[in-house]
């Protein structure tokens, strides 16, 4: 029974079958691919006779069979033609592309053809659903740190922060859902197929495709987005020897899923007939290690063609091979892959507030429990940091729940929490398994006692990890993991996990770290462990990224990245040796010492530390030294920092030196340094605040586009009191860290430049800033822009701008003050001694506020730039504006750009121009004048500016 919808407000009554077909001919004609699964079901069920097929496959077309099935099962009455659309919908992947038919005309079978049943003949079906069963099985659980305790995804998958960016990383707001990440939005290059996600380790790169492949397998992705789905690791592109070769259709079928009984011609002939169903998904590419070079290896196109996998890899994701199909590639930030074969860009940012909330909810079902992690978190802004990250917010809440079933007053960790802390936190869990279950909980938690019980098995995956961090390799054989003295027992702790794909035996013959900073820890951890590592051999991993190459730059400067300058600076290359130097400082650190000084004789630990600090110290100088400067105008001498300064700054940071902090503090000469771009997320807030607390002077900080928070500016409380320049432009920032800003800045009253542009300050947030403005007799500029302040929140603002003594310039573009807002500004410019620049662009400003603000440039003599852009200002406010330019004497520039005036009103603003003597621009482009007026336009106030 089909429903048709509504007619001028009355219910149609429903079409018959027959009559459907009729009316939706065409789309079936042309959506109906296959017509052997029709023909095979309307004979077995007794509506065709043998006769009645082959005067269909009579037809040379598929078309024409179509047009011959319809028109036959038409005359055969209704219950033929319901059962033919039956079959068309129960055969679901055979007739894909008709899902959103199904929808539009709101299909429901009736019980009498649902007695009659449909088999699905079509090979590709068969395939599809072999794959949709493959990816359900492979999906359904996130593999946890312990084997045995494996959780299920869909019960703990959280959305996170998912960022679209442009071609230049230059922010396009952020996808909703998952399920839009195929769509259009974001997309800047629509001739190239690849989707490229990035984030930072951890971030959940891995697990949003196992999302995106969960939901496809239970056909919860838009259907027509992707018929067949191939998901691949790009790590196992380079595990093959250079001279192996394979074409393509043994790395879908043999590599990944292969097509039962004899169908794989009929199945790879579709998906090279039919690109554009198919999907990849290619998770990690900056794990990417070839020890040869690329550029001798021939380019392949052809798909019958055999070739290196790499190669097969790098031609699918520029669309040279199986043009039109769908790719999404997954790196860690910084990973560079050439625009061209970009699609759109997707930068993963972990859990927003709202989604930290939630994934604690699922993991603490009971509402006392619930709670108080939640207090705990909301008392602890760095620690919400780092949950933020998944990896990290999984191993405190598995480690936290742990513990707390063992020891009742275990909390969370506290305010001086770091990376290595935690990684400590799990070890420690991993370790207590040795030591099997209690049943009775325990008085008092003695880490000490269960690092010392487990110091053998801890060196074993420790000497493992460093093996692998100087073979470069994060997978192990069975033998190399004995030769560590690993025993099968130690593999249940859940150090390590088994590399399940490929293998075609089925068993787990190789291993890898739960997680590579697992594996960086470790390693970190040997060389604080062994005694036989001289002191001076401890920095091996800084040296060695001063040195190496990145393999994975290697293989991608021949093919899709684009190349990246090899610097020498130690904090430049290789995420997993970063961390690895990150741990080493975390756990050389003083307040580590007590725990590892169980492990290690004192005496070796305080050389090693001694080492490490000098050697950070030099190393922080001599970065700092070489940092271009630009001398400014109105800020003093301004330097940017490079993005792996950051690297440092964690690293300072997990040392807890007060003395390398003040060597960094000191370094830092200039008057305002720059941060912006470098990723910097609100945990390295703390790291940063750690620096500036050892900074005596005041200090320009600028932070825009990064990844800060609430969070980030709420552990940057201490040093807004030195900040001059407070810059936290595009970093999701929302009124509760307006809150800190308004008492931090109006307590030290030395702020001369607030950015805010593009976050997500309301109204109750313009308050607080209407109040710093009235309170900092410094404040010169104030971008505002991109917000979701109102009238309200405008009014607030021209309240006290009108006050200020100091302001000159104020950015609102892309607010909504309106009518009533644009007023109050206009209240605030009537002879304001300071104001030279102001935007209320984009504003929905019509011709009511616009007269407001002409009258009072009647009596103002400050601005100097005025925008008003994007309005919706019409000839009515024209003679207002030509009236005010004829008395005004202190306007350069007038911006009236996509607003509604026509030639008219342009007319009387170009005949007020005599009058004015320093207006020097006035730009009225994208209004309703044709393009002949707006070059008379042009062309007149032109020839009066000259
Ligand atoms: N969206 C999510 N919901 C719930 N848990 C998540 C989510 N994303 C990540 N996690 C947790 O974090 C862990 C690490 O995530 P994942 O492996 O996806 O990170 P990644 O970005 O791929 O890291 P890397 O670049 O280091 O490979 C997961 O095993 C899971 O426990």
């Amino acid at each position: 029974m089909m429903k048709d919808g509504f007619a001028g407000g009355h219910p149609r009554p429903p079409l018959s079958t027959c009559r459907l077909l009729t009316v939706h001919r065409e789309l079936l004609v042309e959506q109906v691919k296959n017509t052997q699964c029709i023909l095979d079901n309307l004979q077995l069920s007794g509506f065709f006779c043998a006769e009645d097929t082959e005067i269909v496959l009579r037809s040379a077309t598929k078309t024409e069979q179509v047009r011959k099935i319809l028109e036959l099962v038409q005359s055969k009455g209704e219950e033929a033609s319901e059962y033919f659309v039956y079959i068309l919908h129960e055969a679901y992947d055979a007739y894909i592309d008709l899902r959103p038919w199904f929808k539009e005309i709101q299909y429901e079978p009736s019980d009498s053809v649902k007695e009659i049943p449909v088999k699905n003949t079509d090979p590709i079906s068969k395939y599809c659903k072999k794959l949709r069963h493959e990816l359900a099985q492979d999906t359904r659980f996130i593999t946890s740190y312990a084997q045995k305790e494996e959780t299920l995804l869909e019960e703990f998958y959280t959305d996170t922060l998912m960022e679209l960016l442009s071609e230049k990383n230059e922010s396009l707001g952020y996808l909703d859902s998952l399920d839009e990440l195929l769509g259009l939005q974001g997309v800047f290059n629509e001739h190239a197929e690849t989707i490229f996600i990035v984030g930072d380790a951890g971030v959940g790169k891995s697990i949003l495709l196992q999302q995106l492949q969960n939901m496809w397998s239970r056909r919860e992705l838009p259907s027509a987005e992707a018929k067949l789905f191939f998901k691949f690791r790009c790590r196992m592109f380079s595990a093959f020897k250079e001279m192996y070769e394979i074409s393509l259709r043994d790395l879908l079928f043999k590599h990944n899923c292969y097509p039962d009984g004899d169908l794989d011609d009929e199945v790879f002939g579709y998906i090279l007939r039919h690109p554009e169903t198919v999907l990849f998904t290619f998770d990690g590419y900056d794990e990417i290690h070839a020890d040869f070079e690329l550029e001798n290896l021939p380019e392949v196109v052809s798909p019958e063609e055999k070739a290196h996998p790499l190669m097969l890899l790098t031609n699918l994701l520029s669309g040279k091979l199986l043009k039109g199909s769908r790719k999404i590639l997954t790196a860690r930030t910084g990973t560079e892959l050439q625009s061209r074969v970009i699609r759109k860009k997707v930068f993963l940012k972990g859990f927003s507030p709202e989604n930290l909330r939630r994934y604690t909810a699922l993991h603490f079902h009971e509402r006392d429990y619930q709670e108080l992690v939640m207090v705990q978190l909301d008392a602890n802004p760095h620690l919400c940091s780092l949950c933020s990250i998944p990896l990290f917010c999984w191993i405190i809440f598995k480690s936290f729940k742990h513990l707390r079933s063992m020891y009742d007053d275990f909390e969370l960790p506290d305010t001086f929490v770091t990376l290595t802390s935690v990684f400590l936190l799990l070890c420690e869990v991993f370790l207590g398994h040795c030591s099997g279950p209690g049943l009775l909980k325990r008085s008092t938690r003695c880490p000490a006692d269960t690092f010392r019980g487990g110091a053998l098995t801890l060196a074993g995956f420790a000497k493992l990890a460093q093996l692998g961090m100087e073979k470069g390799g994060f997978v192990f054989s069975q033998d190399e993991v004995s030769s560590c003295g690993i025993t099968a027992d130690d593999l249940q702790l859940g150090f390590l996990r088994p590399v399940s794909h490929y293998d075609s035996c089925g068993n787990p013959a190789t291993f890898e770290f739960l997680h590579i900073t697992l594996q960086s820890f470790l390693s970190a951890f040997s060389l604080v462990l062994d005694e036989s590592i001289a002191p001076g051999e401890i920095l091996k991993f800084f040296t060695e990224c001063e040195y190496q190459k990145a393999p994975h730059f290697q293989l991608c400067g021949s093919c899709l990245a684009s190349s990246k300058p090899q610097g020498k600076d130690p904090f430049q290359t290789n995420e997993h040796l970063q961390f690895a130097n990150l741990f080493l400082c975390g756990l050389l650190s003083k307040s580590n010492a007590g725990l590892l000084e169980h492990l290690v004789p004192l005496s070796s630990l305080k050389k090693k530390r001694m080492v490490l600090k000098s050697y950070l110290a030099k190393c922080v100088k001599s970065h700092l030294k070489g940092l271009p400067r630009h001398p400014t105008d109105t800020e003093g001498c301004k330097v940017q920092v490079m993005p792996n300064f950051l690297w440092m700054l964690r690293c300072i940071f997990e040392t807890r030196s007060d003395d390398v902090a003040r060597v960094t503090a000191r370094g830092i000469s200039a008057d305002n340094i720059k941060l912006t771009y470098c990723n910097m997320s609100s945990a390295d807030c703390s790291a940063l605040n750690f620096v500036l607390h050892h900074h005596h002077k005041l200090l320009g900080v600028d932070m825009d586009n990064n990844n800060i928070s609430d969070y980030g500016v709420k552990q940057l409380r201490l040093s807004f009191s030195k900040m001059t320049v407070v810059r936290l432009c595009v970093n999701q920032i929302t009124d509760c860290s307006i809150e800190v800003l308004a008492e931090e800045l109006i307590k030290h009253k030395v702020v001369k430049v607030l950015g805010l542009y593009k976050n997500c300050i309301t109204d109750v947030g313009a308050k607080l800033i209407a109040q710093i403005i009235e309170e900092c007799p410094h404040l010169m500029t104030l971008k505002l822009g991109c917000n979701k302040i109102t009238s309200v929140g405008g009014k607030y603002l021209a309240n006290a701008i009108k006050k200020s003594k100091s302001i000159f310039d104020v950015g609102m573009w892309g607010n909504t003050i309106g009518d009533e807002g644009a007023g109050a500004f206009a209240e605030a410019l009537k002879n304001h001694p300071k104001l030279t620049n102001l935007s209320l662009s984009a504003n929905g400003i019509t011709s009511v506020g616009g007269r407001r603000l002409a009258a009072a440039l009647k009596e103002n003599v400050s601005l100097h730039i005025f925008w008003l852009v994007q309005n919706e200002l019409t000839d009515d406010a024209a003679t207002d504006l030509a009236e005010a330019l004829k008395i005004n004497s202190g306007l350069r520039c007038l911006w009236l750009i996509d607003n509604r005036f026509t030639v008219q009103g342009a007319r009387v603003l170009a005949e007020a121009l005599p009058y004015n003597t320093s207006l020097k621009e006035i730009c009225m482009k994208g209004n309703q004048l044709s393009e002949e007026e707006q070059k008379l336009f042009e062309m007149e106030t032109r020839l009066r500016f000259s």
